[in-house]
């Protein structure tokens, strides 16, 4: 079957072609207008080729929808691109186990041991749509497994709190386990019931380190943004259930991976049970494609083109320009966060959040959201992430138009509040 791949190829760089100007692009898979794939723009930009800024349009920081890494992959475009066949492998089959895919597996290992942020090597490991499907999949694993002659497990989190831990467990609303409102303070002279705590570090909403309040063994450690782009790595975090994904390393929020580090057994023989009944495994599609990804981000590892250089120098400078606006008033203030050493680069390196937590400082925008959303600046509130409405999250990993917009939008909020 010599050349059967051209026609596929010479598709693809048709798409990647099509002008959309600097504000959008268009996919294999866009909307087809007269035969072809149209543009999909960035916020506020509309017009067949993206060129054109809606006036009066709201700048969109909701979502960590992690699109500020697609320029480093439009420069890798050939050491990033996979071309899938039509008879790629069709069967539930995978080269390992559980539906896990042997080579991605050990490029997974490799990028932990090339990052040093992560204990892997005496953890077992499974794979999730997304990370979101692993959440509750751990917190069943580590939940009682005879729910008739035990108490449910007492799971909680430390606000403010990524919202989907609760979400679910409220949810899936099974008899192994409940969701616990208060501070974590409040368990931690509890002496009975088996808790399942959630620590996320750095933090979502607010990308501070955190360490457990419990401790033991039913901690499960978000690590979500453990990597080089958005904070130092003081050491390898070594913590007996710990949850990644892939959205927020490489970009690919698309392709939905995620995996968990587990280093007890029966937690990870459960975990393993429940993805194979829940989905059967992750697309074989997906694992192929993140495995291409991480071949790509290794080979430019530690070099002036790796991914975390990359990612880092967006962040830090992003937050540079925010952290120096939002100072420039005593309308808002942002969380404290200072450079620290970083064992994968070697020095100490600036801030570089993936989200801006702000608090509004004057009473009369004691609701922060609205406040915002009035003057152009679509957030998410502070209670969503169980704080106070005084606060709100900034997205700063979507796209630099959608920095660009925030930056303008809050510039134009204080000059207009303090002159
Ligand atoms: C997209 C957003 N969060 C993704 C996220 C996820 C889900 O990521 P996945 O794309 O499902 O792997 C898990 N854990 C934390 C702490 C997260 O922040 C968001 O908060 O806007």
């Amino acid at each position: 079957r010599p050349g059967w791949s051209r026609e596929a190829s010479a598709e693809a760089e048709a798409a990647a072609a099509i002008p959309c100007s600097a504000h959008g692009r268009a996919f294999l898979d866009s909307l087809v207008v007269d035969g072809a794939p149209t543009c999909e723009c960035n916020t506020c930009y509309v017009g067949a080729d993206c060129s054109e800024l809606s006036p009066d349009c709201s700048a969109d920081v909701d979502s960590g929808d992690p699109v500020f890494l697609e320029p480093y992959w439009q420069k890798h475009a050939a050491s990033s691109a996979v071309l899938v066949s039509g008879w790629h492998r069709m069967t539930y089959k995978a080269t390992g186990d559980n539906f896990i895919s042997v080579e991605l597996e050990k490029h997974i290992r490799r990028l932990h041991a090339a990052v040093g942020n992560a204990v892997a090597d005496d953890r077992f490991i499974v794979f999730g749509t997304g990370s979101t499907q692993l959440i509750n999949a751990l917190v069943h694993a580590l939940s009682p497994d005879s729910p008739s002659s035990s108490p449910p497990a007492r799971v909680f989190a430390s606000a403010p709190f990524y919202p989907v831990y609760e979400l679910q467990t409220d949810f899936f609303d099974s008899r192994e386990y409940e969701w616990e409102e208060g501070a974590a303070s409040d368990f931690v002279n509890a002496s009975k019931g088996n808790f399942i705590e959630f620590v996320t570090s750095p933090n979502n909403p607010d990308s501070l380190l955190r360490r457990s309040v419990l401790g033991g063994s039913s901690v499960i450690y978000d690590h979500c943004y453990y990597w080089p782009h958005y904070t130092a790595i003081p050491a390898p975090a070594d913590g007996d259930v710990m949850l990644f994904s892939n959205s927020k390393i490489s970009g690919h929020a698309s392709s939905r991976f995620g995996w968990a580090l587990i280093k007890d057994k029966r937690v990870y023989e459960r975990a393993t049970k429940y993805i194979q009944l829940n989905s059967m495994g992750v697309s074989r599609d997906s694992q192929l494609r993140i495995l291409k990804v991480m071949k790509a981000m290794l080979a430019e590892m530690k070099g002036e083109e790796g991914v975390f250089e990359f990612g880092y120098a967006t962040m830090r400078e992003r937050w540079r320009r925010l952290s120096s606006l939002v100072s420039s008033s005593n309308l808002f203030s942002l969380q404290r966060l200072s450079p620290q050493y970083c064992t994968y680069f070697r020095k100490i390196r600036d801030p570089s959040p993936a989200y801006g937590w702000l608090k509004c400082e004057m009473e009369q925008h004691r609701d922060c959201e609205a406040f915002l959303r009035s003057e152009g600046v679509i957030t998410r509130g502070g209670a969503i992430f169980h704080s106070d409405s005084r606060y709100i999250r900034l997205s700063l990993i979507k796209t630099q138009d959608d920095f660009e917009l925030l930056m303008l939008k809050m510039e134009a909020l204080i000059n207009k509040e303090t002159s």
